[in-house]
């Protein structure tokens, strides 16, 4: 296994590994040192596989390694196994080993099991800032000469102490500095049974903590536990959750609706003037369409409808999760997923989906249980994901609503929104129980949910975290995406064959099958080529009802809603197309992702057959029983 890893820098510098107990700052530590931006925030688990990137100390360069964090080596874990592999294979020249200085001991538990392993070893004593203000104080010199390894206090986040850090490494590496022998000696006498080694080890560091760690403000975390009093109790953990989903909402949903008209007309002005040239350099006719009707129509529906939702969501949502407010909602739905058969942590995965499928699917190695990562990912797809809000947000606000976003009808919207998601929850807690019941049976595994402090948010990373690294990711994605699809539906719109085009042939094809579920042949023609990307279902749907090559102009959801209501909607329409944006198959994305996360066609398969089966068949009772009783 060992020989396992290839790092890309591995020639360009000294390689040295960073680990530490989860949620302890490592990725701070190495995005402060390599200027690069790993997924940091206030939950454990965040880092997933190996990260790499080059930092320079008085002219030498160094290989760091971001591992994901781990309580032993003891190889409970896939992640447990390669950070021991990882710090043993010839490849790590030294290891950093993140502590945090406001729960010490725990943390010096895996650096005397590091230390087992290599003897090149820093102790970076991190979040020092944290202690001081808890009244935590750590003696650095003490703790020195009991480990016998260099030990360092960092405050990571304020870049405090990592020169120093630095040219610790700097000696270490070069084999200035070495462990003291006697201590070498005092852990390799330890090793033999595992079960004796853990605990000598455990012992040992508490005594270690003990004599370096003086608390002194006892009652130091009062403010924490106050506030996880309101946030994490029966009685109002469950409405604060709630209500906070409806005031994101609404602040998306109304945040959002002045700028997205706003770059809809530039866009629209813009389509205008690259039309008049198209025209003055006497392009052809298909040329002009394929390019402006059909790519650039597309594109812009997707970013004016995408961008500005997107630049809302996301810097709110990574303010929760910088806060430390994602664990608080781990434990709130813990009892229903134990209830389940499945993984509490599934509550932090599928808070990933909220942002994006794929991203939730990746998430799901902090679930170390196999049986229960499966069922983690076959349900992530239930949470919308960024790219299915603007269709659940429009169709809301046309139907549900009353289509001007007046401040009353954007909360409305907000409010229908979070009972959609709410469903989305519930359907997960439903079909992991099933999973649990049938094709992935098994006791649910126990795990201890951390609580991490709460952390007042940085403004700057969120921003850069939000803005950089999800919102331009993802719209970046959309965009590769559309502006292809976009060019194909048009040529499927336009491309004729006898009188009717090819769009219109395949949408009759399917019609029939698509009114059995209550929609029509365009809706069901718009999720299957929407299948890329779930963000250009909607300019799909346009184009299909237009189906002539100029594409509207969307002026006002009103004159959407007119379009559909000329084709037919119903309320039942609308609800129905509500219900399959949640109910039907993961993108293409999501779907490779979990090939690639499970190696595995079948389970593949079932992500894909899961949501899809669920979904025909919900809509096919919704609209046999709107029939029925005569409400359509
Ligand atoms: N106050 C303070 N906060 C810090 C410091 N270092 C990191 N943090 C915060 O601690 C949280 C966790 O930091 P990460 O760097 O993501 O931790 P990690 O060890 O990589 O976590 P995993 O990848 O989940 O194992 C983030 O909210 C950071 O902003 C520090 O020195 N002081
Ligand atoms: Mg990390």
């Amino acid at each position: 296994m060992a020989d396992a890893f290839v790092l890309q820098n591995e020639k360009n510098g000294h390689v040295i590994t960073l680990a530490g107990n989860p949620n302890v700052g490592k990725s701070t530590v190495f995005n402060q040192l390599t200027g690069l931006k790993q997924h940091t925030g206030n939950w454990p688990g965040k880092t997933v596989g190996l990260a790499e990137g080059i930092t320079e100390t008085k002219g030498k360069y160094y290989c760091l390694v971001d591992l994901p964090g781990t309580y032993s080596l003891s190889s409970n874990s896939e992640e447990e196994e390669v950070a021991q592999a990882f710090i043993q294979s010839d490849l790590s020249e030294a290891t950093i080993c993140v502590c945090d200085a406001t729960s010490l001991e725990r943390s010096l538990n895996l650096v005397l099991q590091i230390m087992q392993i290599t003897d090149k070893v820093v102790v970076c004593v991190n979040l020092i800032d944290e202690a001081r203000k808890k009244g935590i104080v750590v003696d650095i010199e003490k703790l020195q000469s009991l480990l016998g390894v260099p030990v360092i206090a960092t405050a990571a986040r304020q870049t405090e102490g990592l020169d120093d850090l630095m040219a610790t490494l700097a000696k270490v590496v070069a084999g200035e500095v070495k462990m003291n022998p006697y201590m070498k000696e005092a852990l390799v006498s330890l090793e033999g049974n595992q079960e004796e080694n853990t605990k000598a080890l455990l012992d040992r560091a508490t005594v270690i903590a003990n004599d370096v760690v003086e608390f002194t403000d006892e009652d130091y975390n009062r403010g924490d536990r106050k506030l996880d009093q309101i946030l994490t109790q029966r009685m109002t953990g469950l409405p604060i959750m709630i209500l906070l989903l409806i005031i994101i909402f609404w602040l998306t949903i109304q945040g959002a609706n002045v700028p997205s008209n706003a770059i809809a007309n530039l866009f629209s002005v813009i389509g205008g003037y690259l039309n008049q040239f198209a025209s003055y350099i006497q392009m052809p006719e298909w040329l002009r369409g394929a390019l402006i009707d059909g790519i650039y129509n597309v594109l812009s529906t997707v970013i004016s409808v995408m961008l500005p939702p997107m630049a809302i969501f996301f810097p709110l949502f990574t303010l929760l999760e910088d806060f430390g407010y994602l664990p608080r909602v781990a434990f709130n739905l813990d009892k229903n997923f134990a209830k389940a058969g499945a993984c509490g942590k599934q509550a932090l995965t599928m808070c990933m989906g909220f942002g994006c499928n794929a991203a939730g699917v990746v998430g799901t190695r902090i679930i170390n249980s196999p049986r229960e990562k499966l069922i983690a990912i076959v349900t992530n797809n239930f949470v919308p994901c960024n790219g299915r809000f603007p269709i659940l947000i429009s169709i809301i606000t046309m139907f549900f609503v009353g289509s001007s976003v007046s401040l009353g009808n954007g909360l409305l919207s907000a409010i229908f929104l979070a009972a959609t998601v709410i469903l989305g929850v519930l359907t997960t807690f439903w079909i992991s129980q099933l999973l649990s019941k049938t094709i992935l049976k098994g006791v649910p595994s126990s795990f201890t949910l951390e609580l991490p402090p709460y952390r007042k948010p940085q403004i700057g990373s969120v921003i850069v975290r939000s803005i950089f690294d999800r919102t331009l990711f993802v719209l970046w994605r959309a965009i590769i995406v559309a502006a292809p699809a976009g060019l194909v539906i048009w040529m499927m719109a336009n491309i004729m064959i006898g009188d009717s085009s090819i769009l219109s042939l395949v949408t009759n094809v399917i019609d029939p099958f698509a009114r059995l579920m209550g929609l029509d042949g365009t809706i069901l023609m718009a999720f299957i080529l929407g299948f890329p990307a779930n963000e250009i279902v909607i300019p799909i749907m346009v184009m299909g009802y237009l189906s002539k090559s100029t594409l509207f102009e969307f002026d006002s959801l009103d004159q959407f809603k007119q379009l559909l209501l000329d084709n037919g909607w119903t309320w039942l329409t609308a609800a129905n197309t509500i219900l399959f944006t949640i109910y039907h198959w993961p993108c293409s994305t999501t779907l490779f992702t979990i090939y690639q996360e499970t190696k595995s066609s079948k389970w593949t398969w079932i992500s894909f057959l899961v949501p899809t089966v669920m979904g025909i068949g919900t809509l096919m009772l919704t609209t046999f029983l709107a029939h029925l009783f005569h409400l359509v």
